[in-house]
């Protein structure tokens, strides 16, 4: 069981909690967690304390680092995908004091990146990623390198923002439904109230678990193939043709001069604006549309629930001023496609910030409206942080974790 204390409050007393005599008996815990995103690997560090033996653990804070490219960059060298894994890792031996290293727990769970390569490639990385996790000194368990599946994506991200925003435990749990938008797959999940839902719902899109003395069944998928980068993938035709080696991708979302190179899960793509024909919002709103358009299962009852958005849905209505970086902010779903509009009908004014922020809006307009059903005054809160945590699904994967070891219950 868990609670969570805004830091506020831990030091309202008169003594730092180091020297209270009333915190004798604190004990800290620590949890090593790696998100091995598609685009980026990340470690979250979080310390724990138990005030006493009866009292729940609450989270304390966090460490988080990022390294980028993700391991899928090194499919063909998975020895050095390795070595950026071990890079983060000696910055755990600096946050976790020695004496609590065998007993503090190292896991990696890798998400759509290595969920997208051949499974020998992927094993390989994984294998190399264990080795450096046997050779550090941290508590190893079983299966601690792994790919995760799509639903605990979801599942796990809902349970870390609900849990820092304080929907799980008291009175008045009013949960908020979540939207991550990373670089190969995205998730959409929310704790549906009406019984039409469940109902109309695939089987496949619905978890049940337990947390914290309740039963919750949340609607959950993850949509390989969805993410950010992915979809500019789909929306230049790259993903259908077999050798994209040599192979111009043209798109009217891009900039018309443009012609440049990307590489995305160690594969190198050639691609450029559209010379001759259109380019603006129109045109490149039906392109990102085709990635989309009747391939997305419609819950209803989005149109009566509240969301968190984050991920790259923060990182664009940073990049084009909607929110503020630090701040983040409350949008409705027009505001990405007011954006879009305004960015794709004047590309080469903003293509020095990223050539594909049209392509991105608009895919984040489309993705909103015609894949969920969203409508156009739905309101997202975009959120990095809550309480100086990291909105990610690693929280809730570490609180699953404790739970299995049996530091917490
Ligand atoms: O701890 C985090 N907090 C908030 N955003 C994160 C965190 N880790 C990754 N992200 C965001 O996730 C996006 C990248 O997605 P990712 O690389 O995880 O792809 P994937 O989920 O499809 O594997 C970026 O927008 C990045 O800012
Ligand atoms: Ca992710």
């Amino acid at each position: 069981i868990f609670s969570h204390t805004s830091p506020e409050m831990w030091f309202q007393g008169l003594f730092p909690p180091s020297v209270c005599p009333a915190n004798a008996n604190v004990d800290t815990f620590y949890g090593i967690m790696f998100d091995a995103g598609s685009t980026g690997t990340r470690i979250h560090i979080y310390t724990f304390v138990q005030r006493s033996p009866d009292q729940p653990l609450e989270l304390e804070g966090e460490i988080f680092e990022s390294v980028k490219p993700g391991l899928s960059a090194y499919v063909d060298q998975p020895e050095k995908g390795a070595e950026t894994v071990r890079g983060l890792l000696e910055m755990a031996e600096d946050a976790v004091p020695p004496s609590h290293w065998k007993k503090t727990p190292v896991v990696l769970k890798a998400t759509a990146g290595l969920r997208l390569l051949a499974e020998q490639k992927a094993q390989a990385l994984l294998s190399e990623v264990r080795e450096v996790f046997e050779e550090s000194p941290f508590l190893v368990p079983d299966n601690s390198v792994s790919i995760m599946d799509g639903t605990y994506e979801g599942i796990l991200a809902w349970i870390t923002v609900n849990f820092l925003t304080g929907q799980l435990y008291g009175q008045n749990q009013q949960t908020f439904g979540i939207l991550d938008l990373g670089g190969a797959s995205t998730q959409i999940t929310f704790l549906p109230h009406s019984k039409e839902t469940l109902e109309q719902t695939p089987v496949d899109f619905l978890a049940s678990f337990e947390m914290f003395n309740n039963t919750y069944k949340l609607y959950t998928h993850s949509y390989l193939g969805f993410g950010l980068k992915a979809a500019r993938l789909a929306a230049l035709g790259a993903l259908e043709k077999e050798a994209t080696d040599g192979h111009m991708f043209r798109s009217s979302c891009l900039p018309k001069q443009l012609e440049a190179e990307w590489h995305f899960g160690g594969v190198k793509y050639q691609y450029g604006g559209n010379r001759e024909g259109e380019t603006g919002f129109e045109p490149c709103y039906s392109e990102v549309l085709k990635v989309v358009q009747g391939k997305l299962h419609q819950p209803n009852e989005i149109h009566r629930r509240s969301f968190y958005a984050f991920s790259y849905y923060y990182d664009r209505a940073v990049d084009t001023d909607l929110i503020d970086y630090e701040k983040g902010g409350v949008l409705e779903v027009r505001d990405f496609e007011r954006k879009a509009k305004e960015v794709c009908n004047n590309v080469d004014s903003y293509s020095s910030a990223s050539p594909f922020l049209c392509m991105d809006l608009s895919y984040i307009a489309a993705l909103l409206k015609e894949g969920f059903g969203f409508g156009d005054s739905t309101l997202l809160q975009l959120t990095k942080k809550v309480n100086n945590i990291e909105t990610s699904w690693t929280l809730g994967a570490t609180f699953h974790l404790l739970q299995l070891l049996g530091v917490s219950h």
